[in-house]
C-alpha cells in the first residue's frame, strides 16, 4: 500500500475531477487514484450510501485489490497512515483525516452497502463482494472435498507401486508424499526448487493410475496444467521422461500414456468473450480423473476459484508449488494461504518436500538463509553471499554498469555466435546458460535499460551496429498467449537467420523449437535482461541478480528468493548491503482472509 503517486498536474488522469469530501482529499494525496474513486462513487450511489468514510473504505478496498490483496485490512491502517506521513511532503498528505478505526468499523456495520451484500466487513477486511465470494468459494470447495472423506485405497496395490517406483530416486519424504497423494482427494505438494517435486509428481501419477484402473475398469484420464504454457510443457516432458525411466509409459497394463498438458486457461476452456469465466464450471465439470497443477504459487484467487468449481468432487487434484516464491500477479496469496491455513489440521492436504537434490551446496545454503524467519536473517544471507567461493558470488557495488559489462557482453556474444554459426538449437542452449534478472522494468535497475546496455555492448564488441531490430542472436521473450500460433507467455527464443539470411524467431515452447516470421509474433520483448516476476518457473545455469536501491518498493524477501533460486550452478548477486538487508527484512504482505477461513 506504499505506492503513492504524486499528481503532476490537475489534468493528471489519476486525479478524479469532481470528487468531494474524503475521496477528493485522499485522491489529491495520491492514496487512491481516479479509478478507485469512480468505483466507490458508483457503488455508493447505487447502494444509497452517503457516509464519506464508507465511500473511502470502498475506494481503498479497490486499491487494495490492485495491490494484490483481496480486501482492505482495517487493522493495518495505522501502518498505512504512518507510511503516508513519512512519504508525503505535501501538507495535504500529512493532514489526511483518517477515520478513527472503531468509528469506521461502526459506519461500515451500519452501511446499506453491507446490508445489501455489496461490501463485506469480515475477518478484519473490507471486501468487495466479488472477492468475498471468490474467497469463500475456494474455502468451501476445498472443505467440501475433504468432507467427502478419504478415497478408497487398495493397500496391496499401493505397496506394489511403491516397490516399483522406489530406488535411488525416491527419498523417504518423496515416498511419503506419494502415499499422501494416494490417501487424499486433494494434495498440495510444496517444496523449493530441486526438491524433486516433478520427480514425485510422476510417481504420484503412476500410483493414482494404478489405484484407478482396477476400480473403474478403465484408464485414468490425466491433465497436467500450469499457469504458463512453458511450465505446462516442462511438467509434461519431465513426467513423461520419469515414467519412461520407470518403464511405465505406454499402452500396456500398469502403464500410463503421456498425459495431456496445457495452460490452466486452456484446461478450463478459455472463452474469447469472457476473461473471468470459462467453458468448464460447476455445471460443466472437467472430465479428468486427475488434475495436476504446477507452479501453483502463480495461481491467483480468481483462477483457483474457477479451477476448484470445475473439478469433479471425486477427481483427484494435486497442486504443486513453492509457497516462498513471489505470489500471483492477480489478487490473493492462495498457495501460502493453503499452507498456513491447513497447518496443524489432521486432514491437511499439504505435504512438503525439503531436501534439495539439484542445486550446488552454496546455492542451497543461500536459499536456506533466505528461508530463515528469525531476526538475524539478513546477517545470515550476507554471510552466505560473502562466504561464497564460485557458486555464489556477491558483487557489492553501487556501479553495476561497470561491474557487469564484461559478463553481459560475453553472454550476449555467445548467443549471437551460436545463432550465426551453429543454428537455433545451439542458440537456445546458449540462452539457457545465462540470465540477467532485474526487479524493475524501468529505471536504472530496470530491464529496459539493461537490454539497451547489452545491445550497445554487443554492437561495440562486434565493431558494427546490430542493424535490424531482428538482429541474429536477439534473445526473445513471449509476453502473451497466442492460441492460434500455439505460442505462450513466458516462452523464450532467439532470432536466427534462415538459409537466405531472413530473420526467423525460433521459439522454444512445446517440443522442439519452432521458427516464426517476426511479423507473425505480436507480443515479444528482448530478453538480454528479464524481470524476476517473469522468471518464475524457469532456470538458467548462471543467474545474475541485479538488486535495485534499498528503497525500491518491489524489493522483498520473496522477490530475492525467487531470483536466487532460478540458478542451477552459479548465482551472482549485485547490489549494496542495504539492498540485501531491505530485501530480506521486507516480506510481501497481502491482506487475505483465506488462511483464517481454512483454519
Ligand atoms: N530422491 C532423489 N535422489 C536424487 N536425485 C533426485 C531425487 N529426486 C529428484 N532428484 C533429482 O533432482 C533434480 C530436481 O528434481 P525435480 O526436477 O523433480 O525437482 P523440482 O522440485 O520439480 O524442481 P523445480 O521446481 O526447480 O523444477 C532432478 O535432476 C532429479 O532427477
Amino acid at each position: 500500500m506504499t505506492d503513492l503517486f504524486e499528481a503532476t498536474s490537475p489534468h493528471d488522469p489519476r486525479v478524479a475531477r469532481g470528487a468531494d469530501g474524503l475521496l477528493a482529499a485522499f485522491n489529491a494525496a495520491g492514496v487512491v487514484d481516479a479509478a478507485d474513486v469512480r468505483v466507490a462513487e458508483r457503488v455508493a450511489a447505487l447502494g444509497g450510501e452517503d457516509d464519506d468514510r464508507v465511500r473511502l473504505a470502498v475506494a481503498l478496498a479497490v486499491r487494495s485489490v490492485r495491490g494484490g490483496s483481496v480486501g482492505l485490512d482495517l487493522e493495518a491502517l495505522p501502518d498505512l497512515s504512518q507510511v503516508v506521513e513519512e512519504v508525503g511532503q505535501r501538507p495535504s498528505r500529512d493532514a489526511l483525516a483518517w477515520p478513527d478505526p472503531a468509528e469506521w468499523a461502526a459506519a461500515l456495520a451500519a452501511s446499506p452497502l453491507v446490508a445489501a451484500g455489496v461490501v463485506h466487513h469480515e475477518l478484519g477486511l473490507v471486501y468487495l463482494d466479488r472477492y468475498h465470494r471468490l474467497e469463500r468459494q475456494v474455502a468451501d470447495d476445498l472443505r467440501a472435498r475433504t468432507a467427502l472423506g478419504p478415497p478408497q485405497v487398495d493397500e496391496a496395490v499401493l505397496a506394489a507401486t511403491l516397490e516399483r517406483v522406489s530406488g535411488e530416486h525416491l527419498s523417504a519424504e518423496q515416498s511419503a508424499a506419494v502415499v499422501h497423494a494416494a490417501r487424499h482427494r486433494t494434495t498440495v505438494l510444496t517444496g523449493g526448487p530441486g526438491t524433486g517435486k516433478t520427480t514425485t509428481v510422476a510417481r504420484v501419477v503412476l500410483a493414482l493410475a494404478d489405484q484407478f484402473a482396477p476400480l473403474h475398469e478403465r484408464r485414468m484420464s490425466i491433465a497436467l496444467a500450469a499457469p504458463t504454457g512453458k511450465a505446462a510443457t516442462r511438467l509434461q516432458e519431465a513426467v513423461a521422461e520419469e515414467l519412461a525411466a520407470l518403464g511405465a509409459l505406454g499402452d500396456g497394463p500398469g502403464q500410463v500414456a503421456t498425459p495431456d498438458s496445457m495452460t490452466l486457461h486452456r484446461l478450463l476452456g478459455w472463452r474469447p468473450d469472457n476473461t473471468t469465466r470459462f467453458a468448464h464450471d460447476r455445471s460443466n465439470r472437467l472430465k479428468h480423473d486427475l488434475i495436476v497443477v504446477d507452479e501453483a504459487s502463480m495461481v491467483d484467487l480468481t483462477m483457483m476459484a474457477r479451477l476448484l468449481e470445475a473439478v469433479r468432487p471425486e477427481s483427484r487434484l494435486v497442486l504443486v508449488g513453492d509457497p516462498r516464491q513471489l505470489t500471483s500477479v492477480g489478487a490473493g496469496a492462495v498457495l501460502s494461504d493453503l499452507v498456513a491455513g491447513f497447518a496443524g489440521h489432521p486432514d491437511s492436504p499439504v505435504v512438503a518436500l525439503t531436501e534439495n537434490h539439484r542445486s550446488t551446496e552454496q546455492i542451497k545454503a543461500l536459499a536456506l538463509a533466505l528461508r530463515d524467519d528469525g531476526p538475524d536473517a539478513a546477517d545470515g544471507v550476507l554471510a552466505a553471499l560473502r562466504g561464497g567461493t564460485g557458486e555464489v558470488e556477491y558483487v557489492e557495488t553501487d556501479d553495476p554498469v561497470t561491474a557487469l559489462r564484461a559478463r553481459i557482453t560475453t553472454a550476449a556474444l555467445e548467443v549471437r555466435t551460436a545463432a550465426v554459426d551453429a543454428g537455433p538449437a545451439a542458440a537456445i542452449a546458449a540462452l539457457e546458460r545465462f540470465r540477467l534478472l532485474c526487479a524493475h522494468r524501468e529505471g536504472p535497475y530496470g530491464v529496459q535499460v539493461w537490454n539497451r546496455h547489452a545491445e550497445q555492448w554487443l554492437a561495440a564488441e562486434l565493431g558494427a551496429p546490430l542493424g535490424s531490430a531482428w538482429y541474429p542472436g536477439r534473445p526473445l521473450l513471449v509476453t502473451s498467449n497466442d492460441y492460434a500460433l500455439d505460442v505462450y507467455n513466458g516462452e523464450t527464443g532467439v532470432v536466427v537467420p534462415d538459409a537466405s539470411g531472413r530473420p526467423r524467431a525460433w521459439i522454444a515452447g512445446a517440443g522442439a523449437p519452432r521458427p516464426f516470421a517476426p511479423a507473425r509474433l505480436g507480443a515479444i520483448e528482448t530478453m538480454h535482461a528479464m524481470t524476476i516476476h517473469k522468471s518464475q518457473g524457469s532456470q538458467a545455469d548462471e543467474v545474475v541478480v541485479l538488486l535495485p536501491d534499498a528503497d525500491s518498493r518491489l524489493l522483498t524477501r520473496e522477490l530475492f528468493y525467487t531470483a536466487v533460486t532460478r540458478a542451477k550452478e552459479r548465482v551472482v548477486v549485485v547490489g549494496s548491503e542495504a539492498a540485501v538487508r531491505a530485501a530480506v527484512d521486507t516480506t510481501a504482505q497481502r491482506a487475505t482472509g483465506l488462511r483464517q477461513r481454512l483454519s
